[in-house]
């Protein structure tokens, strides 16, 4: 919490009939009861209470008419018997309160006071600073996908966000989609983006794709950037985009806020937080594809997508449902994945450390280098992998790329950690939100009891990565080639690694004509397939920015800095 500075109001008002010492800062918004018992009393309530301004959501003041008040939006409030009789004027401050993981609530506290010019004065200086901040959106243009998880998009917009986002005096423009790609399409070619200070999305992961597709494409042509071109360094969008969660798995609102509430994504979007995002473009022999923030997986997560996607009538279930179906059909896959290591970075994907607001690793876009990261480095060099020449052909190929070929049940990328309620720490726990690095997971061949373990402990708090198959790198670029893709070329320099016996016989066991494994898998790119196998990704920095601040911290100790402390 920020310290309190210099003071701009001070007076003594009442709160439910008790004088308080009432101050304001910039930073702060201070009630401290007068005359508090100085003997500690465990069942007393607080006597002493700090809102950073930046928390208040709006201040409204309480007229009075024939002993009630009416507030400003045209509601009546029976307040007078409950303060003192010579209490007539009243404002009331509505504030972010925070509850329980990591969710926000809107709580409110009314001041009386006998005298109407302090009573308007401290209104006029609660607006001024909240003028003053000029991260807050004024005018956001909001899409709702009424189909989205349980249907309940619109219901929960209306309901929950819309009044809020009135009594922060933000003026909205609502479109509720008509079809899939409805969004998309309107931002890359009829949205006025020039009237709004931000972009909501009411619905799941899908449809802050859709989001996505939209506003970087835009913001490329705007700027003159060929958005196809696997190589452009990509303009990143200066509209912030919010999130209300309303989907399946809301991954992206889990794992950037902590939780997949509607009323605390609407409270961020208010209080005009911003959080930059790294983005994945994703590329097929150099023609577009699609973008990824979250998981990028082929294998188990892209055949239980595959599958999900026919039983959408059973809404977010499905998922469970093709993820025991798909753990029981255990197919794997065989390819070529090469990958550029992500170099002079601070941070592995097997750090204890977690990316939560303000992440230090995410502000210097994960250029830090540090001992730890070079010994890291070291390690992933001695790993057992093989640098394959048709891959130095990147200008980017200043650090050298590695190849691994095999079998493997999962091939993931996870661009942040994915925590989800499902796995509230997600695919990649230590993965960052903005450090321009993607986690590469390569889950290989292995038995359905071990593949299982694997699974668990993303439930869990043992490390998932901690198994003799399981390798994870942090990349910044990569690629992955399904082994019925390969050139004849490729094919046989696997005949020249492997003795000729074992190969034939790996063949006869392994080839499709078997009846036992299918030939490849599709890609699941957050939540959408990929229509091709061989794909070439690269992460860009911090692309775009959510109304979000990353998972805040859980407070530990009482914070020394707050002056009520004091
Ligand atoms: C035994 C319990 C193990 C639980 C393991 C849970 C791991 C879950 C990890 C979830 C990661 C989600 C990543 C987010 C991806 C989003 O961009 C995307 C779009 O919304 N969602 C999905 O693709 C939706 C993907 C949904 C995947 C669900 C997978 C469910 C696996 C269930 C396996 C059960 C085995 C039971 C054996 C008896
Ligand atoms: N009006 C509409 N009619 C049909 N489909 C739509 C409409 N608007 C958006 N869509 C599409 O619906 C798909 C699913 O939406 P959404 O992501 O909101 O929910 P979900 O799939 O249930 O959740 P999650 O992606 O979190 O798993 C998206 O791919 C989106 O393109
Ligand atoms: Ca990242």
């Amino acid at each position: 919490m920020e310290r309190p500075g210099r003071l701009l109001l001070q007076s003594e008002l009442r709160v439910r009939n008790a004088a308080y010492d009432v101050s304001l800062s910039r930073s702060l918004l201070t009630w401290k009861r007068r005359a508090a018992s100085p003997v500690y009393h465990p069942f007393r309530p607080s006597v002493c209470h700090s809102v950073p301004v930046s928390e208040i959501i709006s201040v409204r003041e309480e007229e009075e008419e024939n002993g009630s008040r009416q507030r400003d939006d045209g509601s009546w409030k029976k307040i007078r018997e409950r303060e003192g009789k010579d209490c007539r004027q009243a404002f009331t401050v509505l504030y972010v309160e925070r509850c329980q993981q990591h969710r926000w609530r809107c709580a409110e506290v009314t001041f009386t006071c006998s005298d109407e010019t302090v009573c308007q004065h401290w209104v006029s200086s609660i607006r001024e600073q909240l003028a003053s901040n000029t991260s807050r959106p004024k005018h956001l243009l909001v899409y709702i996908n009424p189909y989205g998880g349980k249907h309940q998009g619109k219901r929960i917009y209306e309901q929950k966000v819309a009044p809020l986002f009135t009594q922060a005096g933000i003026s909205t423009s609502v479109i509720v989609t008509e079809y899939a790609n409805h969004a998309r399409d309107h931002l890359k070619m009829e949205a006025e983006l020039k009237k709004f200070d931000g972009v909501v999305c009411v619905g799941g992961d899908g449809m802050f794709s859709e989001i996505i597709h939209g506003l970087i494409w835009r913001t490329q042509i705007d700027c003159g950037v060929d958005p196809n071109s696997p190589e452009e360094a990509l303009s990143p969008c200066s509209l912030r985009i919010g999130i209300i969660p309303a989907g399946s798995t809301d991954c992206i609102c889990f794992a950037t806020v902590g939780t997949n509430d509607p009323v605390t994504s609407a409270l961020h979007i208010i209080v005009g937080d911003s959080q930059p995002l790294d983005v994945c473009s994703v590329h097929h022999n150099n023609m577009f594809l699609r973008y990824s923030v979250s998981l990028l997986g082929y294998g188990f997560y892209g055949d239980v997508l595959s599958d999900s996607e026919r039983k959408r009538w059973m809404g977010p279930a499905r998922y469970d449902f093709s993820g025991v179906k798909m753990f029981l059909t255990h197919h794997y896959y065989e390819g070529t994945v090469s990958y550029l290591p992500a170099r002079g970075i601070i941070g592995t994907p097997r750090d204890a450390t977690r990316c939560r607001s303000g992440c230090v690793i995410c502000q210097h876009n994960g250029q830090l280098n540090s001992e730890r990261s070079e010994k890291y480095e070291m390690d992933e060099a001695s790993d057992s992998v093989s640098i394959h020449p048709w891959l130095f052909c990147s200008p980017e190929s200043s650090g050298e790329w590695r190849t691994i070929r095999g079998k493997f049940l999962a091939i993931n990328a996870a661009s942040m950690s994915c925590a989800c309620p499902r796995s509230p720490k997600g695919l990649s726990p230590a993965a960052h939100l903005a450090d321009g690095t993607t986690d590469l997971i390569l889950v290989r061949k292995c038995s359905r009891f071990n593949f299982l373990r694997h699974l668990l402990r993303h439930t869990s708090k043992d490390d998932q990565f901690d198994l003799t198959f399981v390798e994870v790198h942090r990349v910044r670029r990569f690629r992955f080639m399904p082994r019925h893709c390969q050139s004849d070329s490729d094919l046989e320099l696997d005949l020249h690694e492997n003795s000729k016996r074992q190969i034939f016989s790996q063949i006869c066991k392994d080839h499709p004509a078997c009846g036992c494994a299918p030939a490849y898998s599709s890609w699941n790119c957050d939540g959408e397939i990929l229509t091709h196998t061989a794909i070439d990704v690269r992460v860009h920095c911090q692309l775009i920015k959510l109304f979000a601040r990353g998972i805040e911290e859980l407070p530990v100790f009482e914070d020394l800095t707050n002056p009520c402390a004091i």
